[in-house]
């Protein structure tokens, strides 16, 4: 269905991307994921024309879009997209803005778009929405119009680029929630996410961008779980685990907590799981551990999430003498609060200590 043939974009001071070669074929839900920069945002935008490539070849069903004179208007018709910042027309109501594409591109009379529009408007379940200003809309529901109104250009894919982004986090279930419904159905659907544990459940494929190109591509089970090339290893390593290590006692608190809330994010963890994390880390290693005057320094908290059941697993490891604050300190609010908090905890003093944690 597309073709990408040695295709490179160049800016004067960056090339995101030099020789991407790819197939990509009807019904794929590729998700694209790679470090801040690799160009995973300039490689949709060039799919859909709004970049020029430097050089290099797009073929859609047969068509060479890349070349001089190619219908831009029709190639975008074919390639829905959706951005990061909704772009909904903020004088039109919701069913307008569905409308204006099928009205003016495809030439539909006003009553067949309204009538279309409010079908999907129901599929992404804002039927009752139709006649509201995007004003009036929460972030999520305007992400879920600007679904609608892609899709009402029928086109053949759908590039979506970080849509959940710009989101507060309450909001993201509801776009994903569309999105996977529509990988259901066989859309052919390209995904610039962040969202890891989302692009493994709803991929067919993922590309892992780097190094001036698509560095691994593969079913999303290769890419997670045994990953063939280092780098990619690497960044699906960083991406599983949250991990710090605190050499002093005027560490940055408020990074370490950022931190755990986008790893958080990443993963789709709730908000209480995340709060949950944050409490423990406060409790536990800021005010038990860390309370002890330095002796327990350096301290390294690590977090990662279960597989099978979505549950958090943290481990400190701490140096100094051995101290299990389960028992020393049980009387303690802040050891209290961290096992109200948990479902199981260990400690071990062999090779140091070490506490283990299901949350
Ligand atoms: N219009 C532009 N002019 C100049 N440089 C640009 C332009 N657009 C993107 N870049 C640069 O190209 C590189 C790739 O950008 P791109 O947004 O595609 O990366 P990305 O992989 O999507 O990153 P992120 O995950 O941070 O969104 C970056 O270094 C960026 O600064």
């Amino acid at each position: 269905m597309i073709s990408i043939k040695n295709l490179k974009k160049e800016y004067p001071n960056v090339t995101p991307f030099f020789d991407i070669n790819v197939e990509i074929k009807k019904g794929e839900v590729i998700s694209i994921i790679g470090p801040s920069g690799t160009g995973k945002s300039t490689l949709l935008r060039c799919l859909n024309l709004l970049e020029t490539p430097t050089s290099g070849e797009i073929v859609v069903d047969g068509e060479v879009i890349t070349k001089k004179g190619a219908d831009i208007p029709a190639v975008r018709r074919k390639m829905g997209m959706v951005f990061q910042s909704f772009n909904l027309f903020s004088h039109l109501t919701v069913i307008e803005n569905i409308m204006l594409g099928p009205v003016d591109l495809l030439k539909l009379s006003r009553q067949q778009a309204y009538d279309e529009g409010l079908r999907l408007l129901t599929t992404v379940g804002l039927v009752e929405k139709a006649l509201n200003y995007p004003d009036e809309l929460s972030g999520g529901q305007k992400q879920r119009v600007a679904i609608a109104r892609a899709l009402a250009m029928k086109p053949e894919i759908i590039l979506f680029d970080e849509p959940t982004s710009a989101l507060d986090p309450t909001m993201v279930g509801e776009v994903l929630a569309v999105i996977r419904s529509l990988a259901r159905e066989g859309l052919t659907m390209m995904i610039v996410t962040h969202e890891m544990k989302f692009a493994r459940d709803v991929s067919t494929r993922v590309f892992y961008m780097d190094e001036g190109g698509i560095y691994e591509d593969g079913p999303p089970e290769q890419i997670f779980d045994c990953p063939k090339r280092e780098r990619t290893r690497a960044f699906v390593k960083r991406l599983k685990t949250f991990e710090r290590v605190i050499e002093s006692s005027t560490f940055d608190f408020i990074e370490v907590n950022t931190g755990i809330e986008e790893f958080g994010r990443r993963q789709l963890l709730s908000q209480r799981q995340i709060n949950n994390l944050q409490l423990v880390f406060e409790e536990l290693c800021v005010q038990t551990l860390l309370g002890r005057g330095g002796e327990t320094l350096p301290l390294r908290f690590s977090v990662s999430v279960s597989e099978l059941d979505g549950s958090c697993e943290a481990a400190i490891f701490y140096s100094g003498p051995s101290f299990n604050p389960f028992e020393e300190q049980a009387g303690e609010l802040s050891i209290k609060m961290v096992l109200g908090l948990t479902k199981e905890h260990q400690w071990s003093g062999e090779n140091g200590n070490h506490i283990s944690l299901v949350l």
